[in-house]
């Protein structure tokens, strides 16, 4: 048995790459942005005015004073000429600042009659004007590699750039193993239950920017895995979920190594996701999860999700942990990293009392992965622990 720390960085080292690819900006958001975004244009690319009111010369003007309205600048539609020292120009917000002027008093602050303004008593001292490039200027830059949020695609699109440079999403085939499977919405024999991890992971993978394939069940021969194998064919990851242990009917390891597999490990010193096996089959990474429904999804969180984001060329690292105040106290632990089943709530973390790897319900519930070390001795309540958020 390998730890999780070794058995995540050989996997690492089995990463491609990525393929570069152009997107427009409505495909962006989630694409791991591959080289620099650098602004083409200053934003504003002119003073602007930050408010409605009226735009005038004086920086210091004095309540009382008066000014002769001579035009106006709307957004998109700037005012043409120069202002002098007793005229003001009807402004709005966003509008390019005329010439000559250097404050925008709000509209709040004046009495208007007809062309005339006056300045009331208490002025808003503040000059609301947004000089050029306070956003950012020409040059300025989004660096890569990088997952696009909403917050950078809007920048993106103010820095003028319609297209960007992403990382291609890996294609990954999923496939669920086993007899006793059925996929949700059949009908199954008394002897049977619904995939279900298979979903869940799908889920996963999608949200880490893969573009998965559920492939069909694979049933319990060696001719059926086989196939479905082959069918995975082309992907960048392939991941097989069951099969993955030393019954007589788990055939992932034999069948995948009689396929070429050239194995990384089998194997790990983990709770739950013990008998978790990686290398490279052909093109392809392929990994092999345990099947417990728990074991699947703990082990997605702790080698899928690093493992797509460096396969898109993001840092190669383990999901980044977080540490809370344990508010019940817990058992020793034994030889593998345990990833306990936890709640975090305000006042601190506690694992659920039940942690069987079958138990969907408790992962549902659970917003933590609470992390024991391996021989970590009993923690009494107040201790600090490390978690993984999920
Ligand atoms: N004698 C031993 N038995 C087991 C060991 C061991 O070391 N010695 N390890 C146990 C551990 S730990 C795990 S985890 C499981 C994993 O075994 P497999 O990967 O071979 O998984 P299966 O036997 O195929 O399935 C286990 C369990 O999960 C259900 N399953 C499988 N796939 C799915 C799916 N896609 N959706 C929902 N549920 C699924 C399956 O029906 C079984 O109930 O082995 C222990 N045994
Ligand atoms: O590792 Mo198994 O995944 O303990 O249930």
């Amino acid at each position: 048995m390998i730890t999780v720390d070794s058995a995540l960085a050989k996997l690492f080292t089995l990463v491609k790459p990525p393929e570069k690819e152009t997107v427009s900006l409505r495909e962006a958001a989630g694409r791991v942005l591959m080289d620099d975004a650098i602004a083409t244009r200053d934003q504003p690319p002119f003073p602007a005015s930050a408010m409605d009111g009226y735009a005038i010369a004086p920086s210091d003007p004095a309540p009382g004073d008066s000014f002769t309205i001579i035009g106006e600048a709307a957004a998109g539609h700037a005012f043409p000429g120069r202002i002098q020292s007793q005229e003001a120009v009807r402004i709005f917000t966003g509008a390019p600042l005329p010439e000559g002027a250097r404050r925008v008093i709000i509209q709040e602050d004046v009495t208007r009659e007809a062309d005339r303004i006056t300045l009331k008593k208490n002025l808003d001292p503040k000059a609301y004007i947004r000089p050029a490039g306070t956003d950012f200027r020409a040059g300025s830059r989004l660096t890569a590699p990088r997952r696009l949020t909403p917050q950078d695609v809007a920048l993106l699109a103010a820095m003028n750039l319609a297209t960007v440079p992403v990382a291609r999403r890996p294609e990954v085939a999923l496939i669920s193993t086993g007899d006793e499977l059925v996929m949700p919405g059949d009908t199954p024999g008394p002897d049977q239950i619904i995939a279900s991890n298979t979903f869940g992971l799908a889920a996963m993978l999608d949200a880490e920017g893969a573009r998965t394939r559920i492939l069909p069940i694979a049933p319990d021969t060696p001719e059926d895995l086989a196939h479905l194998l082959e069918m995975a064919h082309g992907a960048d990851l392939i991941v097989t979920i069951g099969g993955a242990s030393v019954g007589d009917h788990d055939l992932v390891g034999q069948v995948a190594q009689d396929m070429g597999l050239d194995r990384a490990f089998y194997k790990i010193a983990m709770r739950p996701g013990k008998p978790l096996m990686a290398g490279r089959i052909g093109e392809a990474l392929m990994i092999g999860l345990p099947g417990n429904p728990v074991s699947a999804m703990v082990c997605g969180t702790i080698f899928l999700r690093p493992l797509l984001r460096a396969m898109q060329g993001l840092p190669a690292v383990p999901m980044p942990r977080r540490q809370a105040t344990l508010t019940s106290p817990l058992p020793p632990n034994g030889p593998r990293e345990h990833y306990m089943r936890a709640q975090l709530l305000d006042a601190g973390i506690a694992a659920f009392e039940r942690q069987d790897s079958a138990l969907l319900t408790v992962l549902q519930q659970a917003n933590a992965l609470l992390i024991r070390p391996i021989a970590d001795p009993a923690r009494a309540a107040g201790e600090t622990v490390d978690y993984i958020p999920l």
